[in-house]
């Protein structure tokens, strides 16, 4: 297998949704999930490079395995429950500090996943569920109004700028990297991970021309003249 050329890692509390995002882009359904113990990774080929893409487990008993997982990411996806407060700020307390070992112009996306639990939006956006999902033909709407609001997003992202000491201006606004997504319905999942995509990519670029800037051409490299010892001579 070839070595993948970025890495992108989901990172957030546990029940708020990563492994069903990744598998609705993935695998493109809404599988029931379990759980996830550890960490796991998909592949994706992006042009011509290969992005790997880390689902992590938000129980708290792992969280010692976060930053093995985030070293070296390009890009960080924190996603949240639009439903539950708590674990935005979870986001804040708990994972920000595992990504110190991401890279130093490592990108972040703040992602409200559940949208479609709420009443504020049509959120069949995505890809429409089949009618097997039971779905159809329901007419006792459970939705409640969401509880975390876009702009707490962008807060939280402009504070990671600054906690990061990464210029503003330099960096991509916070209106592109906060999303609102819903893995069950596939509304702004697409979105979400080809932005990211799109975003890494350049970065990729870059770090590999750097790189070839510092390889030393051995066969353009002269031999240094011999200077003989004044004693010898
Ligand atoms: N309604 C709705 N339910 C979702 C959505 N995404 C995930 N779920 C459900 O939420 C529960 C948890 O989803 P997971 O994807 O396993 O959550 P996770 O963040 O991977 O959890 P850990 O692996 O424990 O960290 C499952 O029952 C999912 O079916 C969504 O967008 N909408
Ligand atoms: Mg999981």
């Amino acid at each position: 297998m070839r070595k993948p050329d970025g890495k992108i890692v989901l990172l957030g509390d546990m029940n708020v949704g990563k492994t069903s995002l990744l598998q609705r882009y993935m695998e493109r359904r809404f599988p029931d999930t379990v759980s996830t113990v550890g960490g796991a990774f998909y592949l994706k080929q992006w042009r011509s490079f290969n992005i790997s893409i880390w689902d992590t487990a938000g129980r708290e008993q792992f969280h010692g395995l976060g930053s093995l997982y985030c070293r070296g990411a390009a890009a960080i996806i924190l996603t949240y429950d639009v439903n539950h407060p708590q674990s935005l700020f979870e986001l804040e307390d708990r994972f920000l500090g595992l990504t110190e070992t991401a890279n130093n112009d490592c990108l972040f996306a703040i992602v409200g996943n559940k949208v479609d639990l709420t009443s504020e939006r049509d959120t069949e956006g995505g890809e429409k569920e089949g009618p097997a999902s039971g779905k159809v033909g329901s007419c006792v709407s459970t939705k409640v109004p969401k509880q975390v609001q876009p702009e707490d997003a962008v807060a939280l992202y402009k504070k990671i700028l600054k906690y990061k000491m990464l210029d503003e201006r330099e960096m991509p606004a916070a209106e592109q990297m906060c999303f609102e997504t819903s893995a069950k319905t596939g509304y702004n999942v697409d979105l979400l991970f080809e932005t990211l995509f799109d975003l890494v990519v350049p970065m990729i670029m870059r770090q590999r021309a750097e790189e070839s800037d510092q390889t030393v051409d051995i066969a353009s490299c002269k031999t240094p003249k011999q200077t003989r010892s004044g004693c010898c001579a």
